[in-house]
């Protein structure tokens, strides 16, 4: 069998072990090295000598089976490997039987094997990002080569895959960044995947605005090309007239990628009235009446609650420092010279930067060109040679027919409007293996009635139309929830895709995109380069909307794309050499379980897909409301009046509202039940809580010394406490109960029932229950179901604050499993926003846990149901040592052991206080006396990018917890 080994795998201290161990393998020899399944992991491993280890993974490539050699593991320490982390094994067993045959397993029939799109026929060092990677030589040669570097490839050919790796090599602040906030959302799972941990980097994952925000954060809102659009309106009929019938679209391109997009400032009247034929989308007899309309739009843009991200990259070009050591710009068409620019420019030293991009996927308006792009640093020259560009051509997504016609469509393209530029001058290869396939269907009505009827029900269709306007037309027909624009299917990939009217709907500027070209000039594997001979032909800007928005929508199919027209005699269609299917060839109808869909539309939320993930949850996971009450806020605050009245004859509303108190640790509300009436379980506990706090008078009996008298304090304090925590227990004990257990298929009908984030009695979800117990099995199936921990409670609490509550409050919690339930629950970020700045913070950070810890423990801050050494520190701000409780029990994969010392987390609370001077200067919190902290009193949060901003105080339910817990918010002039 043939073995490849991990880019990072270091057998130094193995060496020899290691080359017996590989001969072994070669001869197919898996019994004297002794193998063993890890189950219920994917990975095996193999013994090197008596104490080290070799961690493998078996794949499959073509009719082969290939061993992945990943980790060496010293000592037996299967605890820290890197690969294993989380996994719930019994570590110290593993190697117990080692000398007996054990349990060997068949590598060749291993179902955890993972399938491989390519392996490289010689090279056997392969690169772990999400997936397993083996480099194709081009793909290596990339890797290789020093910043900067310029990436062109086309849609599948790796580049962000490729850009992870390599960010991974790079030291310092490093940065990737990228259009999309789901892009850089999703770099940062790939790059952060199967624990890789960054050495001696601090690596973030930025969406372009993020990037913006985190120089300052704009007021207003992002103008999106729909508020464009309305703006646009006004002016439509005064604009066409003008402008010779430019519509909005064209527009925007030409103030974004034209008059406002060069690094040297907005361009002048003058200056944009002298630009050549090809830069700009208007004959210069039309440019006066655009530059009018810019400056209305600029007025406008002024006083109406939008900013125009592009426009505002001018005037943050001042603010930006050198800051990043290293910086990876993914989707670079989707940037302008400007934007670029102020990018750059926070680069510590220039040319740490590799850029990447693809511009035949430009569907964002633009006037993007690679030869922009080097100018920017072209201007200093010995960058400029030591400038390359390299260029991926192999397609690694496609199936064989997709990228055969999206070829074909490049090459009229390429016939039509001439070579773009001499770097995007290429065809794509395809290395799958999968034939594909693409059918072209007449838009009749029986086709749409039967290919809905197949398809509506999975989760492996998706449709796309070309325009957002459009979807509301095809919804009419096609059922589905997975109704996507061009726009909104850039960066997805489905098995299966539907194209709907994207040609015939707008048969006009797909006509010019077909003129004149003939199929005899597609024919050939290659394109050769050649500008547009006519110079004065600005079509390709006009239409490249069109060419590229159709390019990207049928790479979107991994295997099967479907293309609906009704103009199925268009010259596109025939130069594409599509011909008409008289009958869908569709097997059965496709369905998919409730459980698939539920997952889709957690990860189209993931992916800011709103529109269609709610779309999902009203069409496909219909659930009802639950039967018992639930005690949120507004209910609460309904349950107030009457459990509080002082004739209020039934007990009911007082015990609802004393078991409120009991499940959120607040106090408040027990002594509000004691003085309105005389609730005897309200009065045992208020009873208790003041006994517990020493706050009862104890005379002293007549034969006790002082100090017996003192012991006799302390006995009943502490029993006072004891019974405390007992009926806190109780309660706690019962509501978690379901949650707790092995066996939770009750869990599952109910989610079933009412959908998988259903409120419990305490308004907290299953996943928030689930993850209180430590129930792993419980969490990992809720989160299968599309269970999202980004759900909060009404204190603002997610489901790993409700894991690392109970362990910071409950030492006997001894099967917490923190250590499995962080990755899966802990939010990859936390958005702060101080001083006008975002500050992201990440997971690995030491703020991070500071900050979390903080918003965790708020909601009980000042209650008397907490040991009172507790209470009388924290009533100054957070105490440090209490912020440090527990840092013993916290597992290494959380918190490292170097980041548990007292003077790490004294170095952190110093450097992110409001006052201090450290860089980046991050303000999280402010120092009230020494070793008090509190958050800073202007700390904002938000739940992420798309969400808006609230102060810490809403976040927190501050009004709520002061009010639970006995205290009032004082009033601003008190
Ligand atoms: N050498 C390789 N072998 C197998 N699969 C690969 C290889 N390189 C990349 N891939 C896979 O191909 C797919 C496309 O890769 P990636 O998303 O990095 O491409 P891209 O060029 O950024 O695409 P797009 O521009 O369409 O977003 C991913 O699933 C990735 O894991």
């Amino acid at each position: 069998m043939r073995l490849l080994h991990h880019h990072h795998l270091d057998t130094q201290r193995v060496k020899s072990q290691f080359a017996k161990l590989e001969k072994a393998i070669a001869r197919d020899d898996f019994k004297s090295p002794n193998l063993k399944k890890l189950s219920p992991t994917p990975y095996w491993r193999f013994k090197l000598d008596q104490s080290n280890r070799l961690l493998v993974q078996f794949a499959r490539y073509n009719n082969e089976t290939v061993c992945l050699a990943l980790e060496v593991i010293h000592q037996h320490d299967y605890a820290n490997a890197r690969f294993l982390r989380g996994a719930s094994l019994q570590w110290d067993q593993i190697d117990v039987d080692d000398d007996a045959s054990g349990e060997q397993g068949d590598p060749g029939r291993d179902d955890g094997a993972q399938t491989l799109r390519y392996v490289h026929p010689v090279c056997s060092e392969i690169h772990v990002l999400d997936k397993v990677l083996s480099f194709d030589d081009t793909q290596q040669a990339v890797f290789d080569t020093p910043a900067p570097l310029v990436l062109v490839g086309s849609a599948g050919s790796g580049k962000t895959a490729l850009t992870l790796e390599k960010l991974r090599q790079a030291h310092g602040r490093v940065l990737y960044v990228t259009q999309s906030a789901f892009l850089a959302q999703s770099a940062r799972a790939i790059y952060f995947a199967h624990g890789f941990e960054a050495q001696g980097q601090e690596p973030e994952f930025l969406s372009y605005r993020e990037f913006m925000e985190t120089l300052h954060v704009p007021a207003g809102r992002e103008l999106d090309f729909s508020a464009f659009g309305a703006w646009f309106e006004r002016y439509r009929s005064a604009a066409k007239q003008a402008t010779g019938g430019l519509d909005a679209h064209a527009l925007f391109e030409e103030f974004r990628g034209v008059i406002s997009s060069r690094a040297e400032g907005v361009l002048s009247r003058e200056s944009y009235l002298a630009l050549g034929v090809r830069q700009s989308l208007l004959a210069p007899a039309q440019r006066a009446a655009v530059f009018d309309l810019f400056e209305k739009y600029r007025s406008w843009l002024a006083g109406s609650g939008f900013f125009d991200l592009n426009l505002l990259a001018h005037d943050w070009l001042p603010k930006a420092q050198p800051t990043y050591d290293f910086m990876v710009v993914d989707e670079v068409q989707d940037l302008t010279s400007v934007q670029l620019a102020l990018l750059l420019k926070t680069l510590a030293k220039p040319g740490q930067f590799l850029l990447c991009g693809d511009s035949n996927q430009i569907v964002h308006p633009n006037f993007f060109s690679w030869a922009a792009v080097k100018t920017l640093f072209w201007q200093d020259e010995s960058l400029a040679r030591s400038q390359t560009i390299s260029v991926l051509k192999a397609n690694f997504r496609n199936g064989q027919a997709v990228t055969h016609l999206a070829n074909r469509l490049l090459k009229i393209k390429h016939a039509r409007f001439g070579s773009i530029d001499r770097e995007t001058n290429f065809l794509v290869q395809a290395t799958a293996q999968a034939s594909g396939t693409v059918q072209l269907l007449a838009d009749k009505e029986a086709t749409r009635r039967e290919l809905n009827l197949k398809t509506r029900g999975s989760t492996q269709f998706a449709v796309l139309v070309l325009r957002d306007e459009d979807k509301a037309a095809v919804r009419q027909q096609f059922q589905t929830p997975l109704v996507f624009s061009v726009h909104e299917a850039k960066g997805l990939e489905y098995t299966n895709v539907i194209l709907v009217d994207m040609v015939s709907g707008q048969r006009q500027a797909f006509a010019e995109v077909a003129q004149g070209v003939q199929a005899s000039d597609l024919a050939g594997d290659t394109l050769d380069y050649s500008r547009a001979r006519d110079k004065t032909d600005r079509s390709l800007e006009l239409f490249k909307f069109y060419v590229n928005a159709l390019y990207v929508a049928l790479t979107r199919a991994v295997d099967q794309l479907l293309l609906v027209e009704s103009d199925t005699a268009h010259p596109l269609l025939q130069l594409l050499d599509l011909r008409t299917q008289d009958a869908l060839n569709l097997a059965s109808t496709q369905t998919s379980s409730q459980q698939e869909w539920a997952a889709e539309a957690r990860r189209l939320e993931l992916q800011g897909k709103q529109e269609q993930a709610e779309a999902i949850r009203q069409t496909m996971l219909k659930t009802q409301k639950p039967s018992w009450p639930i005690w949120d806020e507004a209910a609460l605050q309904e349950l107030l009046p009457k459990a509080l009245l002082p004739g209020q004859i039934s007990n009911k509303p007082r015990q609802a509202l004393l078991d409120y108190a009991l499940w959120h640790g607040q106090s408040g509300w027990v002594h509000d039940l004691v003085g309105a009436s005389n609730f005897e379980p309200a009065k045992q506990i208020g009873h208790a809580i003041w006994a517990s706090q020493g706050k009862l008078p104890v005379p002293r009996a007549r034969h006790e010394g002082p100090a017996q008298h003192l012991a006799r304090l302390e006995a009943d304090r502490r029993d006072a406490w004891r019974f405390l925590v007992k009926k806190a227990e109780a309660l706690a004990e019962r509501q978690r109960q379901p949650y707790a257990s092995r066996g939770f298929k009750e869990v599952l009908r109910q989610c079933d029932q009412f959908g998988v984030d259903h409120r419990t009695y305490f308004n907290a979800t299953p996943l928030m229950l689930a993850a209180e117990c430590g129930n792993v099995a419980l969490v990992q199936a809720l989160l299968e179901r599309g269970a999202d921990p980004m759900t909060q409670d009404h204190y603002g609490h997610r489901a790993w604050d409700y894991a690392l509550a109970r362990f910071l409050d409950d030492p006997e919690h001894k099967a917490h499993q923190l250590d499995v339930l962080y990755p899966l629950l802990s939010p990859a970020v936390m958005d702060v926003q101080t001083d006008g700045k975002l500050v992201r913070l990440e997971r690995h950070q030491g703020e991070y846990w500071l900050l979390t810890v903080m918003l965790t423990s708020y909601k009980k801050f000042f209650s008397q149901l907490l040991p009172d050494a507790q209470v009388e520190r924290n009533i100054k701000g957070f105490c440090a040592d209490h912020l440090m409780r527990h840092m013993d029990r916290v597992p290494d994969s959380v918190l490292p052991p170097r980041r548990r010392t007292r003077t790490y987390i004294n170095s952190v609370l110093a450097r992110a206080e409001v006052n201090s001077n450290y860089q980046p200067s991050r303000q999280l919190w402010l120092r009230t006396r020494n070793g008090y902290y509190v958050i800073n009193p202007a700390l904002q949060l938000r739940a992420h990018s798309t969400k808006a901003w609230v102060s810490w105080h809403e976040w927190l339910n501050q009004p709520l917890v002061l009010a639970g817990c006995g205290m009032r918010l004082k009033a601003p002039a008190d």
